[in-house]
């Protein structure tokens, strides 16, 4: 059994994690290290994996290396890791925006293997949507306990390209708060019209978990579930009107080449 260090217990690397525990990997098997104490004690306690301060210790331990720190950070981590471990056999996972395979390969040598991942929140739930890029020094079970790792925390797709990487993050990644914006307006509007904040949430989140079951238990296209719902001159065709005027599908696509656009620049703000 490889033993896994995580290194960073923030949202995402808590969420990977707790989807390892959860589908029944040894907790002794995994150790957490984060500088400050509260949010890797706290994960200790609750699914009896070890913890360190001390990201050498965590290092140490494992076989597979899960950076979870913030983007700016990471080859810093990395540096520190190669400078004082021997790392010839260990395989990183990174999940950071925007930090390349060759800048990591840089600090960590190019014969490491170094695996990119990009998940999103719902990982929380075991319902995330992550994608999968490696470099060529990963070996087959590298792969094979990468998908495992993953499997826990939602679906996986492996990219064919590290570019691919931008382009899903600007989709499934930072996705989750383009839902959360909309239903947070749609929220606002239906106080306004003078729904309890409660009860507003509950319209909201009723109506996004019935729309997105809709296209997850339907084979028809989403343009075809939107068409069922708008009657030719009702309601919906009313709201509908004003999406197309606000320009709805070009402001969705800027904003997401904007997401892709910052990634690259967070790669570049890196070298
Ligand atoms: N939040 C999201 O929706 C997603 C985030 N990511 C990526 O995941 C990474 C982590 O993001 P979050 O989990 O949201 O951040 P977070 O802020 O929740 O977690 C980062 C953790 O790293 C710890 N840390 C800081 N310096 C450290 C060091 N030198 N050694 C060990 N730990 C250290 C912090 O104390 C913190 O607990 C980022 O690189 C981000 O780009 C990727 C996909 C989605
Ligand atoms: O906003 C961010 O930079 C991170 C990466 C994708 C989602 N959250």
């Amino acid at each position: 059994m490889k033993k896994v260090a995580f290194i960073g217990a923030g949202n995402m690397n808590s969420s990977i994690l707790v989807g390892m525990v959860n589908q029944g990997f040894n907790a002794n098997d995994i150790m957490v290290s984060n500088p400050s104490a509260p949010k890797r004690e706290a994960l200790a306690q609750q699914y009896g994996v070890q913890q360190s301060e001390d990201n050498i210790v965590a290092a140490n331990f494992a076989d597979v290396i899960v950076l979870g720190v913030k983007p700016h950070f990471i080859r810093q981590v990395c540096r520190e890791i190669a400078a004082q471990v021997d790392i010839s056999n260990k395989c990183f996972i990174s999940v950071a925006a925007g930090i390349s395979l060759a800048q990591m390969q840089s600090e960590l040598g190019d014969s490491t293997a170094i695996i990119r991942c990009m998940p999103n929140t719902p990982s929380q739930l075991g319902i995330g949507m992550t994608g999968v890029f490696a470099n060529s020094a990963i070996k087959a079970d590298d792969e094979a306990f990468t998908n495992s790792l993953l499997n826990g925390i939602g679906k996986v797709l492996w990219l064919q390209s590290e570019a691919e990487i931008d382009d899903l993050l600007a989709v499934s990644a930072s996705g989750p708060a383009y839902f959360f914006a909309f239903m947070e307006a749609m929220q606002t509007k239906a106080m306004e019209f003078g729904f309890s904040e409660q009860v507003a949430r509950e319209l909201v989140q009723q109506t996004a978990v019935g729309a997105a079951q809709m296209v997850i238990q339907n084979t028809d296209s989403i343009s075809t579930l939107r068409e069922n719902v708008t009657s030719k001159g009702g309601t919906t065709q009313a709201a509908l009107n004003v999406f197309a005027n606000g320009n709805l599908i070009s402001l969705v696509g800027d904003s997401m080449e904007a997401a892709k656009q910052r990634s690259i620049e967070i790669t570049e703000s890196n070298n």
